[in-house]
């Protein structure tokens, strides 16, 4: 009797304690609701906002499970530009541009999470240089040549090159970045719309003519080359008509002490006026003045195009599969890894690869430093050029990678033996390899150790052993995710686990220790649903919103490496349309010369033209915003004539009428440009921050064009709600070369929808510009809310049931805990049951009971479905849960409608297919992967890496 009475009393202590923890679990949430700031995104730590794009913000975080700084930019999730931004960029895999690991969907917004390149823009490098060395401007040039070649070689045109998009990572190498404008193009094909940056653009761009979207690249280039070696730009007046006027009539100057022959007549040839004169990027990069590093890129490029066009390019090499094999013992499910990879789905298994991959990749290349010197190396070709000897940096360069074919073979060797299992240390002795060739440093030699340890630490059945660093990432993975298991648990209630044990002895959690241990054993086919880590990558995303009471990433950890460049925003200036509709010389004053100022007088102090003060660099807003320029050409007024050529009919200099880009800029935002204009007062030019255009309304010519499907893309990847596709049904774009995607083929008709706004970017700039960070709106809140996809299976009451302490144990309780860990990222079986659903689908009356029930008839209706929060559903929950805060079946549409994306996308798969990612491992998973390394470990040497370009030059 007394032991009955005891069991009775410690199962009431326990569901005492159950209920204490969810009561303090369920307040910790809603005081995390109940704050703005946001620290979380998914997988990813908030650290710092770095800068601030026309779309929205861009912050730098951190990658938990890896430890990977990442730049997370955000974008509205409507703005027609994100879905062209992340639809090309995610086919780009090349050193010279950015790479996109992750893609994160939430209820208004996209989170595109980029690869941090803490060398900010080349336009602030530029600002900063005043003038780049011409050695560095060979090499860099070089590589965003070969990005842009890349590009047009995978028959898409950039339309923004500019150096804003051209950013700088931590070992001075060029990346492009910013895609919003890209478009698949046909060879020869002439597209329409009027889109890039007026300094930038190319004359038959600026007469509205159509042009060959190759070559409007081409002329961007020459400028962005003109730019880096003289410091100013070849076409920049205060006034944009002028700008344009100057762009189709006139030649740039060039300044024989700055510019070589060489590099001259590169500029030159870019700047053809006539497209079809211009070379194409092959010939540039075959031109002397780019050598040697042209043509090496151009090799370079070649190989990895014939091996993205020839299939995949992963998984090929030893590293990655054994680090393919890791991950599969760790419970991953590694089948869903590669179709994450393979298909380019951008979830949240494709930034845990990529980023882990990165990691390994440059931990080998630390240990074994194939290419340690890549005669591409920026810092050397400065250091050699700083040396004073202007050919010497070549030679050193080849020299140095001649040594690193030595230090490669040996690595490959060591790696190999590695495999085989036999001791390095005793291979590397008895080889008795010469010093100098072997190990060159002592660090070297602390690398090899580090190396054989975690080469070792990878055999099967020695995860656990104690290994140097490399072994650390795969402890700090497994770290993560069971602390995030553990939070669960012990986030309240004094650190007390349910069964009594204390937060400090986790390990000894039975539950937990239970989910760590099945998930080792991904092969057996009775405990797929205990896969705990294969769950962490659901598509459903976390973004939290921590208590303001909670400690901030401190300041110090925040690493930014230089101090935060405030755009500045153009205003009166970047409205387009406005502009467009003044230039009419004839009714505008503003553009008619003043007689003091002759326009063909092509030596007119800029101190008279310009309403600001004068200077050789200057800061613009590089706003992205959109025009009402017609592209059918019948309104344009930069047509060269003969007579327009001798004698520009342009401006009258009326300073107080003139509608400027800079002195708007400065006023606007109260940041005189007066200290960047001190730099370099002497010169005659600017380099401007610009601003990209693209023609939002351009006529019928952009409706009817067959080439130029930019509504298309748009169409087939807006969220928007799908009666409008209805009721604004514009006349498909039949023709268009862009592949066909069922719904996506009718125009967007939120192109309309959303062209007001579009057409007045002030407004929407004005609000990204007041909005401060850390500080999202109710409304960004609001989504945050929504965003967690509904994967509920909660009971259909409120109020659930108490359960008994074992909460693993039982089967309704288990699935509370699986459905907890969902929302820490990982998917399970009960979550995946909303699945997809469309707009009708998700309404109240979808609702079985398994789901908790919505409160009234005030639940939220399609499209703002209510989500789980991160620890909102709980077991043993005894009390009611606030109306905002209930689950309803069909909460999902957000996230997962497949009328969002094209449903032939790959995109689109994997904002709906989180089922279908997670799967368990089936039989034919890749065990011949796992049979033999060796087999596939000699390809390596041939599979294009980073490395292959790179340097490691930290
Ligand atoms: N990958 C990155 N690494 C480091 N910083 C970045 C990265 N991407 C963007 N930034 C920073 O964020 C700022 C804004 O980003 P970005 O220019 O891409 O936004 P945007 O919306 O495309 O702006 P715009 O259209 O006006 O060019 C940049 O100036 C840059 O400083």
């Amino acid at each position: 009797m007394n032991i009955v009475m005891t069991v009775t009393s410690t199962t009431r202590a326990e569901q005492n304690n159950i209920k204490a923890i969810i009561s303090s679990s369920y307040n910790k949430l809603y005081s995390e609701f109940a704050t703005t700031e946001l620290t979380e995104v998914g997988n990813y730590k908030i650290l710092d906002q770095i800068g601030e794009g026309s779309f929205g913000k861009v912050y730098l975080a951190l990658h938990r499970p890896t430890h990977r700084k990442v730049v997370i930019k955000t974008s509205a999730k409507n703005d027609p530009n994100i879905v062209r931004e992340v639809f090309y960029h995610r086919q780009f895999t090349y050193p010279y541009i950015t790479k996109l690991y992750e893609i994160i969907v939430t209820e208004t917004k996209v989170w595109m999470v980029l690869e941090y390149c803490p060398g900010k823009e080349l336009y602030d490098h530029l600002l900063k240089m005043k003038r780049i060395p011409i050695a560095e401007c060979t090499e860099l040039f070089a590589q965003i040549v070969g990005a842009v070649y890349y590009a047009h070689s995978l028959n898409c045109v950039h339309r923004d090159l500019k150096l804003e998009n051209i950013l700088l990572d931590k070992n001075g190498n060029a990346k492009l970045t910013d895609f919003g404008f890209t478009r698949e193009c046909m060879q020869k094909s002439s597209l329409e719309t009027i889109c890039g940056t007026t300094v930038y653009m190319a004359p038959e761009l600026t007469e509205r003519k159509t042009y060959d979207g190759f070559k409007i690249d081409i002329w961007a280039l020459g400028v962005i080359l003109y730019t880096m070696i003289c410091g100013a730009m070849p076409f920049d007046e205060d006034d944009e008509t002028k700008t344009k006027w100057k762009i189709i009539n006139e030649d740039p100057e060039f300044n024989d002490n700055i510019m070589s022959p060489e590099s001259k007549d590169l500029v030159k040839q870019l700047l053809e006026k006539d497209p079809a004169n211009r070379p194409s990027v092959k010939d540039i990069l075959l031109h002397s003045f780019l050598q040697p590093y042209g043509s090496i890129i151009l090799e370079k490029t070649d190989k990895i195009i014939a091996k993205q066009r020839g299939g995949s390019t992963h998984f090929n090499s030893r590293l990655e599969r054994r680090l393919l094999k890791r991950l599969g013992r760790m419970g991953f499910d590694t089948q869903s890894i590669k179709q994450s990879i393979l298909k380019k789905k951008c979830d949240s298994l494709s930034g845990l690869w990529l980023l882990l991959l990165e990691k390994e990749k440059k931990l080998e290349k630390r240990h074994y430093p194939r290419r340690s010197r890549s005669i591409l190396s920026v810092r050397r070709v400065i250091e050699s050029s700083l040396s004073g000897d202007p050919m010497s940096h070549d030679d050193n360069l080849f020299k140095a990678s001649l040594e690193v074919t030595k230090v490669a073979s040996i690595g490959k060797m060591i790696s190999k033996t590695a495999d085989t299992g036999i001791s390095m240390t005793q291979q590397l002795s008895s080889r008795k390899l010469s010093e100098p060739t072997m190990i060159r440093d002592k660090k070297s030699t602390v690398n090899h150790g580090r190396s054989v340890s975690s080469i070792t630490a990878m055999k099967p059945g020695r995860e656990n052993e104690s290994s140097p660093k490399k072994n650390n990432i795969f402890k700090k993975m497994s770290d993560f995710f069971k602390n995030k298991k553990h939070e669960i648990y012990t986030q309240s209630n004094n650190g007390r686990l349910p069964n009594g044990s204390s937060t400090n002895s986790g390990r000894t959690s039975t539950s937990i220790k239970n989910s760590m241990d099945s998930s080792r054993t991904r092969n057996s086919p009775n405990k797929k649903s205990a896969q705990v880590p294969s769950k962490l990558s659901t598509r459903t995303t976390n973004v939290t919103l921590y208590n303001k009471q909670r400690k901030k990433p401190s300041a110090e950890k925040i690493q930014i490496e230089e101090p935060k460049v405030k755009r500045i925003k153009s205003t009166i200036s970047s409205d387009m349309s406005r502009q467009a509709s003044n230039s009419n010389y004839e009714d505008t004053d503003s553009y008619l010369l003043s007689p003091s100022q002759s326009y063909d007088n092509k030596k007119v102090p800029l101190t008279q033209l310009h309403s600001r003060p004068l200077s050789s660099i200057s800061q613009m807003s590089n706003e992205t915003y959109t025009s009402d320029y017609s592209t059918d050409g019948t309104t344009s007024f930069f047509q060269r004539t003969p007579s327009e050529a001798s004698k520009p009919p342009l401006y009258k200099t009326n300073s107080a009428n003139a509608i400027s880009q800079y002195s708007s800029s400065s006023n606007l935002n109260g940041q005189s440009t007066e200290k960047l204009n001190n730099v370099g007062k002497s010169q005659g030019r600017f380099i401007r921050r610009t601003q990209s255009i693209r023609s939002e309304t351009s006529s019928t010519s952009e409706r009817s064009s067959k080439t130029d499907s930019f509504y298309d893309i748009t169409t087939a990847s807006l969220p928007v709600v799908s009666d409008m596709r209805n009721t604004h049904r514009i006349t498909p774009i039949k023709e268009s070369v862009l592949p066909r995607f069922g719904v996506a083929q009718h125009p967007w008709p939120g192109q309309r929808a959303y062209s007001a706004s579009r057409r007045n970017p002030i407004q929407r700039r004005g609000r990204n510009r007041k909005s401060t960070f850390l500080k999202s709106s109710s409304r960004e809140t609001d989504s945050v809310i929504k965003e967690e996809e509904s994967v509920s299976s909660s009971g259909g009451d409120d109020t659930l049931p108490v359960t008994n302490g074992v909460m693993m144990n039982s089967p309704f309780t288990y699935s509370k805990i699986q459905h907890q860990d969902t929302l820490l990222n990982k998917p399970n079986q009960v979550g995946d049951k909303t699945e997809t659903c469309s707009d009708e689908d998700c309404v109240d009356d979808e609702n079985n009971g398994d789901d908790i029930s919505p409160i009234g008839s005030n639940t939220p209706k399609s499209g703002s479905a209510v989500n789980t929060p991160l620890n909102g559903s709980y077991p043993g929950l005894s009390y009611p849960v606030p109306k905002m805060y209930q689950l309803q079946k069909g909460s999902s549409q957000s996230l997962r409608s497949p009328k969002m994306m094209s449903p032939g996308s790959e995109w689109s798969a994997y904002a709906s297919d989180s089922k279908s990612s997670f799967h368990a491992a089936s039989g034919d998973d890749d065990e011949e992967d796992d049979d033999d390394d060796s087999v596939h470990g000699a390809d390596q040497e041939d599979n294009f890496s980073e490395g292959d370009f790179e340097t490691s030059r930290d």
